[in-house]
């Protein structure tokens, strides 16, 4: 038996900036890994009040020697914003640090959002590293780059391409995170399997069990998978001018679920469990898939403990808030729809109608 069997390794293969996803449990104890992760003397670690009590001091320790400072942030996506991003610039400032510092972030992926931000623009950018501590944030927001914060009518409206020196995920900082957290996650790793993995999917839904028990093996097994379907894409398309949308399945009506609920009472997760659910049902509509193809793709999220029906806010709010979506090209939404369960496409080639008829049914069948 190996010393970690769930260690593993997966780079981003980035030209001039390739990194390492180092994925194994216990590793925020390896000081060598840490370390090695981490250039530069001085290092700020940016956390919330719910994970630094957790995980704080053991990271200022694997940084042992180093010049490292520290801000705590208020818990929650309602502060992925850009006032409490200022509190970040603040502590660099105080600190005195210089365009040689390292800015790490210690959480899920509203932290890692945030950081990664700061760090794109404090002083025109700094270093960067991911230490994600969600199954969400391991096995998507803390790679490939995308960093940012919300305004209060769009999602993610402010941001920076940031790429990440390392992303470390210790997946034993798993054990403390709530089980409604865990489900969330598995609603970006359920998206990969149905954005381009037909293999992995028909994995998870044999095994979605497993990581609902939090077994260390199909734990790290999805966490990597995940991580090399990403970095793939990311790779191929760093800054999002065609495939990187993918990415995005189940979220321009995902992010419009998040805008109008206020950013808090549905998990960014959730809401995109329920829009991948709504764009499954739209290319049953459009004839792309088939309606059992739909309920496929609708009893794999609700075995996982997810949404399948978006919140009551209603076909308007819906559409006020998907227009500002970024994939949108001179005021036509594209969306992300199925041709089949393992394979989407990026599209604004569809019937008004067919977006009408989704938005009428979930105005209908609403949560
Ligand atoms: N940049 C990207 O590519 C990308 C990709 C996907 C999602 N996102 C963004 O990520 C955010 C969602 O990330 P999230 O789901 O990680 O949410 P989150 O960052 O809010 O974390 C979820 C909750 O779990 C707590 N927590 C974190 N780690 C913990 C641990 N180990 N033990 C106990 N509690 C812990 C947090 O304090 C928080 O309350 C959204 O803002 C979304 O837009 C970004
Ligand atoms: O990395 C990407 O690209 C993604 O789209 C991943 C998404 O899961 C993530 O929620 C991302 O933050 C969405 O970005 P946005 O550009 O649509 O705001
Ligand atoms: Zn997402």
């Amino acid at each position: 038996m190996p010393a970690n069997p769930e260690r593993r390794q997966v780079r981003v293969e980035l030209p001039g900036r390739a990194y390492p996803i180092e994925i194994g449990r216990g590793l925020l104890d390896d000081g060598a890994t840490v370390a090695g992760a981490v250039p530069g003397r001085q290092v700020l670690l940016v956390s919330n009040e719910t994970v630094a009590p957790h995980y704080l001091a053991r990271l200022e320790a694997a940084l042992e020697g180093r010049l490292t400072a520290s801000v705590v942030l208020p818990d929650g996506e309602a502060h992925k914003r850009l006032e409490t991003t200022m509190a970040v610039y603040d502590q660099l400032i105080d600190a005195g640090f210089d365009r040689g510092c390292t800015v790490v972030a210690l959480g899920g992926g509203v932290i890692g959002d945030l950081a990664g931000f700061a760090a794109a623009t404090y002083q025109r950018g700094v270093a960067f590293v991911q230490v994600p501590t969600t199954l969400l944030a391991m096995v998507d927001s803390s790679v490939g780059g995308k960093t940012g914060v919300n305004h209060p009518r769009g999602k993610n409206m402010i941001g920076a391409f940031h790429q990440p020196r390392a992303v470390i995920a210790d997946l034993a900082v798993l054990d403390t995170l709530p089980d409604r957290e865990l489900r969330a996650g598995l609603a970006e790793v359920i998206k990969y399997g149905l954005l381009g993995d037909p293999e992995f999917l028909a994995w998870l839904e044999a095994d979605i069990e497993r990581l609902l028990a939090r077994e260390p093996d199909a734990l790290a097994y999805a966490v990597e998978r995940s991580c090399r379907n990403k970095a793939a894409i990311v790779v191929e398309d760093e800054r999002e001018a065609g495939r990187r949308a993918l990415l995005n399945l189940g979220h321009t009506f995902g992010h419009a679920i998040e805008a109008a609920t206020g950013y808090g009472p549905w998990l960014h997760g959730e809401a995109i469990a329920a829009g991948q659910c709504m764009a499954a049902w739209m290319s049953a509509e459009l004839g792309w898939i088939t309606p059992a193809d739909y309920e496929r793709v609708a009893a794999l999220f609700a075995r996982a403990g997810l949404p399948t029906r978006p919140p009551g806010i209603g076909g308007a709010a819906f559409r006020r808030h998907m227009a500002v979506d970024k994939k949108a090209r001179d005021g036509q939404l594209r969306l992300v729809l199925l041709r089949r369960p393992g394979e989407a496409v990026v599209t604004g080639d569809y019937p008004a109608t067919a977006l009408t008829a989704t938005l009428a049914h979930f105005e209908a069948h609403h949560a």
